[in-house]
């Protein structure tokens, strides 16, 4: 059967845009109900409430399907002041636009169907079927300091991804606002601010303003021309920790790039060079036993792909969705436009090489 997946991007902008009103309401509030993971890394009520807002409506029009989410609500389980927290907030919030918030099937029962609903994204992935990946709030600490972050939903089918949305509250509307390297810090989602990207497979990628109701018109986005490599703007991570930031400059040095990078958080890298706002997303792996998250990538990946890039692993693999939760056959990521993504690669391995 042939698939458009209309109706699943429909669904998924309308979904991403909704859970991005309640991010915004936990980030103007002072009370940010912050708590730490096993692996120390913070989640915030923000996190959870999305969570719930998304896999609520994907259970309502695509009820047999599997979803891969972040976070679990067994913490929520023991904590109850978390709980009705995220509950006054999952509860209130909804798209101001009948139609819209029908299509997502309205809000959640009660406080108990919502513990349950976040706990339906334990799917273990895999290389069949229907699957969803969601990351609610990707760049938590981004999202806590005032800077990038982004609520990331990609539906696979048989491992291979579909249809890819990010959320990008606190993003330029604009196209054509290109990166500096104050994109990334001190940012809000003010007047202006806030874009939706979306892509089918094989139907390109867009860009559109987000709304509090239906959805805005979309236009479509493409990377940007590389006349010359030394001029590229390149992106990498806020933290660290996450991509090493020492590889990088050696690597921009040897492509003869001067100009600093621009750090941002999350999956917002990928929206800005599939916009053209940038040029290169590159992802240094830092510790040799970190494997990445699908919903750190699902979305962010077809985006790019849709919109004239090409994204590999730093072997110059691509990213395989099909072998669980994580992407274990990949290390690291180098995002860049297909006329220059062998060019970055082989800069990319001569310095991994010389380590
Ligand atoms: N050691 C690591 N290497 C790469 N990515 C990591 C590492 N630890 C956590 N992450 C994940 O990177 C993502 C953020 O990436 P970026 O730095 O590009 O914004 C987060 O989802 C974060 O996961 P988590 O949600 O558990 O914090
Ligand atoms: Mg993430
Ligand atoms: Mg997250
Ligand atoms: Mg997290």
């Amino acid at each position: 059967m042939s698939h458009h997946y209309a109706q699943e991007l429909q669904i998924a902008l309308l979904a991403v845009q909704r859970a991005t009103l309640l991010t915004k309401r936990v980030f103007h509030e002072k009370a940010k109900g912050t708590a730490s993971k096993d692996d120390k890394s913070p989640v915030t009520i923000g996190d959870f409430g999305a969570q719930a807002l998304i896999i609520s409506a994907l259970r309502h029009s695509f009820p047999g399907d599997e979803i891969v989410a972040e976070e679990e609500a067994s913490a929520l389980r023991e904590n109850e002041g978390l709980r009705s927290q995220i509950w006054e907030l999952v509860k209130t919030t909804k798209l101001n636009d009948t139609s819209a918030e029908e299509q997502l099937g309205g809000g959640i029962k009660d406080e108990a169907a919502m513990l349950d609903i976040i706990d339906e994204g334990k799917s273990k992935g895999g290389a069949k079927g229907r699957i969803w990946a969601i990351d609610p709030i990707d760049g938590t600490k981004g999202f806590l300091r005032g800077g990038q972050y982004a609520v990331c939903l990609g539906l696979m089918v048989d491992g291979d991804v579909k249809v890819g949305v990010l959320g990008c509250p606190n993003l330029p509307v604009d196209d054509s606002v290109s990166l500096d390297t104050k994109a990334g810090v001190d940012q809000s989602d003010e007047e202006g601010k806030g874009v939706l990207f979306g892509a089918v497979q094989g139907q390109g990628a867009t860009s559109r303003p987000m709304s509090t109701g239906r959805l805005q018109g979309s236009k479509p986005i493409h990377m940007k021309r590389v006349e010359d490599i030394t001029q590229a703007t390149f992106c990498e991570s806020v933290e660290a920790g996450h991509s090493s930031q020492d590889d990088a400059a050696k690597i921009a040095q040897k492509l003869g790039i001067a100009k600093p990078s621009v750090r941002m958080d999350s999956q917002a890298k990928y929206g800005s060079i599939a916009r053209g706002a940038g040029d290169l997303y590159l992802r240094l792996p830092v510790r040799k036993d970190y494997q990445e998250k699908i919903w750190d990538h699902a979305a962010g990946d077809l985006i790019v792909r849709e919109a004239g890039g090409v994204v590999t692993d730093v072997e110059g693999s691509r990213l395989d969705f099909s072998v669980g939760r994580t992407l274990a056959e990949n290390k690291g990521v180098i995002a860049a436009p297909k006329a220059v993504h062998s060019q970055v690669l082989d800069a990319v391995k001569s310095v991994l090489a010389a380590k």
